[in-house]
Formats: C-alpha cells, sequence, structure tokens
C-alpha cells in the first residue's frame, strides 16, 4: 500500500517524512512502557529503591518530551500532508488526462476521471494522513511491546507474538472481503455517475420523450444494484470481523492467564505482574483498532488502484525528439486508414489528398462517410491505424502535440464554452491578447453585435457549456478564438443545425472571412452552397473513401456527389438568393440518398 502510494506520487518527501515520524513516535510509545517494569520493581518494595529507579525514570521522562516534540512536528506536516498529496494526484491526473485520446473520454470514462479527481484524490491525502498513520502505529507499537515485554517475561512475550500472526491472517481476509465490497460499491457508484452524465447529455431527448421522471431505467437499474451491493457487502463482512476481534481477544485473554498463573505459582513478583498487565492491555488497543481501520486502508488502496489505472491508460504517443513543424501549412493525408477503438470496420479507408497551404478544402458526403473523422485525424485525437498525415514536410506523430495543437483552430458546431465570462472564453485563444486584439477578433467574428446586447457585455458568464448563448453565438466565440489565435490550419465544422437567419449569415460572413484569408490553410465540413462555391477544392467523401476530388466549377459538371447536392440545392432554390437555409447535408431525402 505505501509502496503504491509512493508510486503515484511525484513528490512523496512530505508523506515519507510523516511516515517515519508516526514510526518513531509508535516505536517510542512502547518503549516508555519498557520502563515501566523496572521503575515498579524499584519502586513497589518494602523501601523504595530511588537510585534504581531513578534513570529509568529520567529516561521516561526524555521520552516524554521527545514524544511531545515530535507530535508537535508531526501535526502540522500531518495537515499539509493531506491536502498536498491530493493536490499531487490531481495535478498528476489532470496532465495525464490532457494527453489521453478523444476516443477514451466515454461517459463511463468521464465519470471514473470526475471521481478520481474528486472523491479519489481527496480520500487518498484523508486516509493516508487519518488511517495510513493509526495503522502503523498499530502494527509497530504492539511490535515494540512484545520486544519490551521479552525483557519481564520471555513467555507471555511468546504468546503475544503468537498472537500477532494469527491476527494479521485473519486481518487479511476481513481486509480482503472488505477490499471487495469497496471495489463492488465504488463500481455501482461509477455506473450511477455514468448514467447521471448520460441523463444531463440526453436531457433533452429524454423530456421530449416524455421519459425519465424518476431516471432511466438505466439509471434505475444502477441505483438498485448499488443498494443490493451494499446490503450483501455488510452481510460478507460480518463473520471476518467477528474472527479477528476473536483471534486477538483470545490472545490478550491466554496472556492474562499466563501472567496470573506466573504470578500465583511465585515464578513473577508482583511489580513485575503489574507491569505485564499493563503491557498486555496496551499490546491489545492498537491490534484491536486495526479491524476498523483495514476497511479504511482498503478503500485507501483501491483509490489508489482507480488513479492509477486512468494513468496507465495509453495517451497518444509522444516522440522522444519532436520534429519542428515548418513554415508551410499545406496538410497531406496518404493513404489513411483509420479504425475507431472497439469499431469493427474502418471510419476511413485509404483516403488520400493534398490541401495546399493557404488554400480552402470543403469537405463534403453522406452522414457517418467521416468528414468529422478527417478533422480528428488532423488535430491527432487519434493516431492513423495506416498511412500518414503530414503537415508541411512533418508527419504529425513526429511532432510535439502541444505545438501541432498550437497550428490549428477547430471550429466545431458543439462548442463548448467554459462556465466563465466572454472575455475569458476568447482568452483561451491567446491569454495575453490585448484589448485591441480582442475587440478586433470580436467584430471579425460578429460576437461584437452579442456582446452590445449582453447586460454586462464582456463580463457576462456564458453559464455551463455556454448555456446561456444560442448555438449561432456560441459559435461566433468559437470563430472568434480562430481570429484571435491566428493559427496557420483552421478546420471548421459548418453548422448543420438550425441557425436563426441572423446567426447564420453571422456565421457564413465570419467562415467566408477565415477562407479568405491568404495565410490560412482551411478544411470547411460544408453545409452551405455558399461555402462549396467558394472553396478551391471540394473532396467528397463516402463509407470513409474519397470519391470525387476536384474544383467545384469542374465537378458541377461531372456526374456524381457534388453535382448532385449542387442540384439539389438548386431544385429547393436555397441558393443565398432566397436567403432560405439550405437542405442539410445528411437530411432526410437530400442527395446522398
Ligand atoms: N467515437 C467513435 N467511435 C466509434 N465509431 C465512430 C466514432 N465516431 C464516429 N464513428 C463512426 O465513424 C464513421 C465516420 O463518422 P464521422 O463522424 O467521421 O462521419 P461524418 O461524415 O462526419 O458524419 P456526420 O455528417 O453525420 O457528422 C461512422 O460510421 C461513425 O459511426
Amino acid at each position: 500500500m505505501i509502496r503504491h502510494l509512493h508510486a503515484l506520487l511525484p513528490q512523496p518527501r512530505l508523506t515519507m517524512r510523516l511516515g517515519a515520524l508516526t514510526a518513531l513516535q509508535a516505536i517510542l510509545q512502547g518503549l516508555l512502557l519498557g520502563t515501566l517494569a523496572p521503575i515498579l520493581t524499584a519502586l513497589l518494595r518494602d523501601r523504595p529503591d530511588f537510585a534504581a529507579a531513578r534513570p529509568w525514570l529520567l529516561a521516561a521522562g526524555a521520552g516524554l518530551v521527545l514524544y511531545g516534540v515530535l507530535t508537535v512536528v508531526a501535526t502540522p506536516i500531518g495537515f499539509t500532508a493531506a491536502s498536498e498529496v491530493s493536490e499531487q494526484l490531481r495535478d498528476r491526473v489532470l496532465r495525464h488526462a490532457m494527453a489521453l485520446p478523444s476516443g477514451w473520454f466515454t461517459a463511463r470514462n468521464k465519470a471514473r476521471l470526475a471521481r478520481a479527481l474528486t472523491a479519489d484524490a481527496g480520500n487518498i491525502g484523508q486516509l493516508a494522513v487519518s488511517t495510513g498513520g493509526p495503522a502503523l502505529t498499530a502494527v509497530l507499537t504492539p511490535a515494540t511491546i512484545v520486544l519490551v515485554t521479552a525483557t519481564v517475561d520471555w513467555r507471555v512475550a511468546v504468546l503475544l507474538a503468537a498472537t500477532m500472526p494469527v491476527a494479521f491472517l485473519a486481518l487479511k481476509r476481513a481486509g480482503r472481503i472488505s477490499s471487495e465490497v469497496e471495489t463492488e460499491l465504488e463500481n455501482a457508484a461509477t455506473d450511477i455517475a455514468g448514467r447521471a452524465i448520460e441523463v444531463g447529455q440526453a436531457q433533452p431527448v429524454l423530456r421530449a420523450a416524455g421519459v425519465g421522471r424518476s431516471g432511466t431505467p438505466l439509471m434505475r437499474r444502477a441505483l438498485a444494484a448499488h443498494r443490493e451491493v451494499y446490503r450483501r457487502g455488510l452481510r460478507r463482512a460480518v463473520l471476518p470481523d467477528l474472527l479477528y476481534t476473536a483471534v486477538v481477544l483470545a490472545g490478550f485473554l491466554a496472556a492474562l492467564a499466563l501472567s496470573t498463573g506466573l504470578f500465583l505459582t511465585g515464578r513473577i513478583d508482583p511489580p513485575e505482574a503489574i507491569a505485564l498487565l499493563v503491557l498486555t492491555v496496551r499490546f491489545l488497543e492498537p491490534l484491536s483498532n486495526l479491524i476498523e481501520l483495514i476497511g479504511a486502508l482498503h478503500a485507501m488502496d483501491n483509490a489508489i488502484a482507480r488513479v492509477q489505472g486512468i494513468l496507465s491508460a495509453a495517451p497518444l504517443p509522444a516522440p522522444a525528439r519532436p520534429v519542428r513543424l515548418g513554415p508551410a501549412h499545406d496538410i497531406t493525408f496518404t493513404d489513411v486508414t483509420f479504425t475507431y477503438p472497439g469499431a469493427r470496420t474502418p471510419a476511413l479507408t485509404e483516403v488520400s489528398f493534398t490541401c495546399p497551404a493557404g488554400s480552402t478544402t470543403a469537405l463534403i458526403g453522406p452522414s457517418g462517410s467521416g468528414k468529422t473523422t478527417v478533422t480528428r485525424l488532423l488535430a491527432r485525437f487519434f493516431d492513423v491505424t495506416g498511412g500518414e498525415v503530414r503537415i508541411g514536410d512533418a508527419d504529425i506523430r513526429d511532432c510535439d502535440p502541444g505545438r501541432l495543437l498550437e497550428r490549428i483552430t477547430m471550429i466545431f458546431q458543439d462548442v463548448y464554452l467554459f462556465d466563465d465570462t466572454i472575455e475569458a472564453n476568447l482568452r483561451l485563444a491567446h491569454p495575453d491578447a490585448t484589448a485591441r486584439e480582442l475587440a478586433e477578433a470580436a467584430a471579425a467574428a460578429r460576437l461584437d453585435e452579442v456582446i452590445g446586447q449582453l447586460p454586462d457585455g464582456w463580463n457576462s458568464r456564458v453559464g455551463e457549456g455556454g448555456s446561456r448563448l444560442s448555438g449561432g453565438e456560441r459559435q461566433r466565440v468559437s470563430i472568434a478564438r480562430a481570429f484571435l489565435k491566428k493559427s496557420p490550419i483552421v478546420v471548421i465544422d459548418e453548422a448543420a443545425s438550425a441557425l436563426d437567419p441572423e446567426n447564420e449569415r453571422a456565421v457564413s460572413d465570419a467562415v467566408r472571412r477565415i477562407a479568405e484569408d491568404p495565410d490560412r490553410t482551411v478544411i470547411v465540413i460544408a453545409h452551405r452552397p455558399a461555402t462549396l462555391e467558394a472553396a478551391d477544392r471540394v473532396i467528397a467523401l463516402d463509407r470513409g473513401r474519397v470519391v470525387q476530388n476536384d474544383t467545384p466549377g469542374r465537378l458541377r459538371h461531372v456526374d456524381g456527389l457534388y453535382a448532385r447536392l449542387h442540384g439539389r440545392y438548386r431544385a429547393a432554390g436555397a441558393w443565398r438568393i432566397t436567403g432560405d437555409r439550405p437542405p442539410r447535408a445528411g437530411a432526410e431525402g437530400e442527395p446522398w440518398g
């Protein structure tokens, strides 16, 4: 357990110091009791021998002072150590999570991560101090008492010593069962947390379907399973706990009986009998505490294992010597094949194309054809299964992941905003931006119109996930980030979902401006005819393969996905002339069908 915790902490020095202090205190407790027998022997006589008692009294006094000093030193370290352990763990888990591929973040793994960062990291810190210390004392003090008892009477010492391994065997069994129960309870709790996240995400759907007033069926099942695991755990733990207590009590009673027998048969004197009585009682006390501590210790060990489980999830491999990304920002996919973790069929198969630096490439294709996957692979959310993705001369797997993301801005449909002010959300893209740069970016994305209408302007909070803004407004924040970041590669997933005409125009304008910038290489998952027409190239995907790759002008005259989409827009009269929304790619009756 100590080893596990030690391995988990980047800086274990403070906890090691606390452990050493606690161990010293525990041994000192036992040694102090060792002064009892000679003091009693010297003083409990017809004529007390103070001269013989003095050195032992002095030693006991010095020991007590040392114990006091150790307590004074250890107490503040204990307080600091608990919060420091939790902080170190949180920091380590967070750093690791940042390097994990986005495919890792399933609902269950998100719940595991949330628990590791909140409950587990906090509990490990608390338990390491509040349980680890007493547990160390509960083992070291009785062990020292056994040695000290040997100086009074070896037979009682042997009996006490024999009690310890039997007690530890019983304790091991009780601990194993309590650990199993704790793991089952934790799994059941993680299930509930996962279901809760699911309910949160699917809430609009659940409401629309009129289900879920008392939770979804899966949630109710998870709650019932947790209750059952708890009850079963209580039943399983009773017997092993009783067995351990019985073993310790039996050792204690046997030692008492032996001491009494030795006294009654005149083999030990009254002072020795009193000393043995005190030693036996002090032996029993910490040992019997162990059964209460063992559950908490295993809970800590399980929490450590859970944190370890997250830390062992493989991050995307980082190159030992990252290649520097050069000034060229052309993008090349060569024979890229990719299968999502756990999926059977590839999402992309032998996809090859080049986006010249400064150009705009529109990706089109039916729903599920692999457009989003292309953008995810470019940002290295996942690594390709086969082939390679290059920016300039560099294979993106050879680049530092942080540096890679500095060059790319993603403008997604589902923009996640942090529950902070508009300004703070924008500054994520460029923390040191001046007020002027912020204002220019906001104007370019037409976010200034939104900010002007908010009660607190730039200081307005956007709510969790940006819930206080509409979809189009959120996307304008995301576009403003792109203007602010000035990254040479921009990936845009045009909003396919319904935007009101005002937002739609604002978003289209901003996207057009980004695309027209000759310093930016843009890949856009296009849903609007104007975007398609303005693109330098159009790449059509179907079932994960490139089926067309040419200029929009030429593709219009070739039978295929693009011409069908183009014809469909014309037939629907949805080109910008009318200002109506074009039919959504992937929507019912659209040209992919
Ligand atoms: N996280 C994932 N895990 C497993 N399979 C996935 C995952 N994301 C996408 N897929 C699958 O990969 C394929 C390509 O999906 P992708 O999202 O790239 O398509 P798309 O063209 O962007 O679709 P849409 O237009 O609906 O957004 C689909 O079959 C999809 O089911």
